[in-house]
């Protein structure tokens, strides 16, 4: 959601939605989210932001969503958090958190326990206030700490996040702190919700390298301390092997592929996955020219009857154009929405691949061609 520059909920200048409570945890995982469609109805046409996702996100996980701009990480999110304005609407689908239905009657009683870090951070505190100031009020509407136990609580919290000399700069203002603190400060406040479940928004990209690195150690020591359940979004494949345990792969608005991230990384099943892959520096196997995935994500306005990938993928073959592929199990927690897949699991879980003619890397392109 980047481009229009809108990733900060209009209204909520801290970024921190209000509300507060916390209901007790049952076995079922932290977030279920099924045949979630969120369509956005524009003057032109409707567009299919997000069209049939379906994923979870257990407690102490990270999830990763990766995709290339325009693909739905953004709205995922943001329909997870009940941050969906007009033109935009849930159509269809189901968000269960802790086991229980969000709907627009409950939504702000679960306010404080999924926050949200987005991109850039300037965005995300409030110039006029102190960075105290807006995690003392955040500590109140959530927590409902006041006084004394606030101002310690905001301290230990700016510490928690790796902000030196906290006491002295829980009184500073936003622009007296650099943009990594400031990443870290607005960290703070997301946390001092008591959150369940972190949403992160490409919250490294506007950083430089080395900052980034550190604000992703950042969120690994959190989550461990914590057990803060994290779902991690990014257009960048490198970002993803280092701080998430599964991955949503995303494309035009549908998970194309799902796997535990090591399982991704070794044996990618879906073609765009493998061209993502292929397209991390130092990853590909020959030749000095990184090979990128041709073309562009298109913007779908009409329900799937064809693959959305398949005008880019190597390895298409005539069925693509007419058939929607659906997720379909490739291993034991591995799905792939790929015809190339339609035998499926055969459930040996020594192997976890179904065709293994057909499994990751660049060199199973040419199979494809069988079925023309
Ligand atoms: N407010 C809006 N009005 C109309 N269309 C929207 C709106 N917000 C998002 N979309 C559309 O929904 C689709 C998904 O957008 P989204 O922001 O989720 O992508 P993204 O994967 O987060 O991309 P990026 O990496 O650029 O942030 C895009 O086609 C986008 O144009
Ligand atoms: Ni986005």
């Amino acid at each position: 959601m980047r481009p229009n520059g809108t990733d900060a909920p209009a209204g909520e200048p801290d970024g921190v939605p209000t509300g507060a409570a916390c209901t007790d945890g049952g076995r079922e995982a932290l977030l279920a989210v099924e045949g979630l469609t969120t369509v956005f109805h524009t003057d032109k046409e409707t567009i299919r932001a997000i069209d049939d996702v379906s994923f979870t996100v257990d407690k102490g996980e990270t999830l990763g969503i990766v995709g290339e701009s325009g693909s739905g990480k953004s709205v995922t999110a943001r329909s997870v958090l009940g941050l969906i304005d007009s033109p935009g609407v849930i159509e269809s689908g189901s968000i269960r958190f802790r086991g229980e239905e969000l709907t627009d009657d409950n939504w702000d009683t679960h306010r404080g326990d999924i926050s949200i870090v987005f991109q850039d951070p300037n965005n995300s505190l409030n110039p006029v206030y102190t960075v105290g100031n807006q995690i003392r009020e955040t500590l109140r509407i959530h927590q409902n700490l006041t006084g004394a136990a606030a101002r310690e609580e905001a301290v230990r919290l700016l510490e928690s996040v790796g902000i030196p000399d906290a006491r002295r700069r829980v009184g500073e203002y936003p622009h007296q702190f650099s943009g990594g603190m400031k990443q870290r400060a607005v960290i703070a406040v997301a946390l001092a919700c008591d959150p369940d479940l972190l949403v992160c928004d490409e919250p490294t990209t506007a950083l430089d390298v080395t900052i980034q690195a550190q604000i992703l150690e950042l969120l690994d020591d959190l989550q461990d301390e914590e057990d803060l359940a994290i779902m991690f979004i990014t257009h960048d494949m490198g970002v993803i092997e280092e701080t998430a345990d599964r991955v949503n792969v995303m494309y035009a608005g549908e998970i194309v592929e799902s796997a535990p991230v090591d399982e991704l990384f070794d044996a990618p099943q879906h073609p765009y996955t493998q061209g993502l892959l292929a397209s991390i520096p130092g990853r590909t196997v020959s030749g000095d020219r990184l090979p990128t995935i041709g073309g562009e994500v298109p913007t779908p306005t009409t329900e799937p009857t064809d693959c959305r990938f398949a005008d880019r993928c190597p390895q298409a073959f005539d069925a693509c154009e007419r058939v929607h592929p659906e997720p379909i199990r490739v291993g034991p927690d591995h799905t792939a929405a790929c015809l190339l897949h339609e035998d499926g699991y055969d459930g040996d879980p020594g192997t976890g691949d179904p065709r293994p003619d057909r499994s990751a890397g660049g060199d199973a392109v040419a199979d494809g061609g069988d079925h023309q």
